[in-house]
């Protein structure tokens, strides 16, 4: 039997699902992925063996109400039986708060478990759903070790100033500071920079990870040294549902005189803001952009504006910028989306090439530009494929 290797990662507003045959080496080779996406909106479950085998495409008509839980016991069903004929050595998984304590992966076991579900409240869109699936794995193969690899790791070498919150010293050294997600894919990001751009990976690039959530990276030779998600995922860019950066003041506002108690502020910051409170009409990019409504451009112009605004102010942070990595569902796949940030960012130096934007081509920058553009797919399940081989040690059959 091939040894093999799973790996999970639950998003927001996804859940994607990789299976990787071992070489007798240790290196994960992908034989097998699914995702469902549009959990929340029109989930779409497609999942296919790269040998052609045992291919799904499924579609809910109103799916909107089913949960991470219920989509994630379908995606299972899937995936056991890819799983005859393997000898699954290891599972990993993407949990998206490691807190101040978990620097690097983890296998999971009791007192991981409770000190990670200590983090759901910091994460509310995410962990619970990152440990319901560790839990759905350890009930179907309770003898197969687990590995939690998180989003926080990536960002932990960054400097003081940017971890710190203006606040009490004490709250800092209790851990209320600016920890960073997107870790997974914008460590994918690093590697594949590396390979393809080995000077560019060098110098200064802000990696844009546009997805449901999102948020910034400012990578100066491959290592963060800022981002814009904080304490939680909440801050920074605006996102599906999430209402970004806000003025601390506003909170106590709602609270004071809003009559809103704390359940009602977490729903409002978490699930009603961003793409979808905006718009009024979806979370999802594409359906923004098939609407007519003047309120879906207003939503999209807010997004690019404030993405725009934010990678300049992380050049800042660099001493300057000699690039932009486009990734994640819409960074990936929304030509219109990257032009008009582009758009705002032609006084730093970034142009872009309208034919390559247009067939998301790897370097989209035009030939006389200052800045390099590209778009880099992430891969967060190889990532974590990654991560568990070493954390198990598995290099050798
Ligand atoms: N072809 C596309 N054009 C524009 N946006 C897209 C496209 N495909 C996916 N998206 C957007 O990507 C977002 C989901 O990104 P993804 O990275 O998969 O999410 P998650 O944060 O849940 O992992 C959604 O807003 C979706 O509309
Ligand atoms: C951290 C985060 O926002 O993750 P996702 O983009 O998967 O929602
Ligand atoms: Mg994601």
């Amino acid at each position: 039997m091939t040894r093999g290797l799973v790996s999970l990662n639950a998003g927001s507003s996804s859940i994607k699902f990789g299976l990787y045959r071992l070489d007798p080496d240790g290196r994960p080779r992908h034989a097998a992925g699914g995702k469902i996406e549009g959990i929340g909106t029109a989930p779409h479950l497609a999942a296919k063996a790269d040998d052609g085998s045992l291919a799904v495409d499924r579609r809910w008509t109103d799916g909107a109400g089913l949960s991470h839980e219920e989509l994630l016991a379908e995606l299972i069903d899937w995936a056991v039986d890819h799983l005859k004929g393997h000898e699954v050595v290891g599972i990993g998984h993407r949990v998206v708060h490691g807190g101040r304590q978990f620097a690097a992966p983890v296998r999971i076991d009791e007192d991981v478990l409770t000190k990670l579900e200590s983090l759901s409240a910091l994460a509310p869109l995410h962990q619970p759903h990152n440990l319901a699936a560790i839990r759905a794995m350890a009930k179907l193969a309770p003898d197969v070790p687990q590995v939690a690899t998180f989003d926080t790791a990536f960002h932990r070498g960054r400097a003081d100033e940017t971890k710190r919150f203006a606040l009490p010293r004490a709250m800092y050294d209790r851990g209320i500071r600016r920890y960073g997600f997107h870790g997974l894919s914008y460590a994918w990001i690093a590697r594949e920079l590396a390979r393809v751009a080995p000077t560019l990976a060098a110098g200064r690039v802000v990696v844009a990870h546009l997805g449901n959530g999102a948020s910034l990276c400012a990578m100066h030779g491959g290592k963060s040294v800022d981002t814009t998600m904080g304490f939680t995922a909440l801050d920074g860019l605006v996102m599906g549902t999430r209402c970004g950066t806000l003025d601390a003041g506003l909170v106590l506002h709602l609270i004071r005189h809003e009559g809103m108690d704390p359940a009602d502020v977490e729903t409002l910051f978490y699930q009603r803001s961003g793409l979808l409170g905006v718009s009024g009409i979806s979370s999802d990019m594409r359906t923004l952009h098939e609407s007519d409504a003047p309120a879906a451009q207003e939503a999209i112009t807010l997004f690019t504006a404030r993405a725009a605004r934010e990678i300049a102010a992380l050049a800042t942070s660099m001493g300057g910028l000699d690039g932009v990595v486009f990734t994640a569902g819409i960074g990936e796949n929304d030509p219109v989306i990257r032009a008009m940030i582009a758009k705002r960012l032609e006084f730093i130096g970034l142009a872009i090439d309208e034919t390559a934007n247009a067939a998301n081509a790897r370097d989209i920058h035009a030939s006389g530009s200052r800045v390099a553009a590209m778009v880099i797919p992430t891969d967060e399940e190889r990532m974590i494929a990654f991560d568990t081989v070493t954390c198990l040690d598995l290099h050798e059959a």
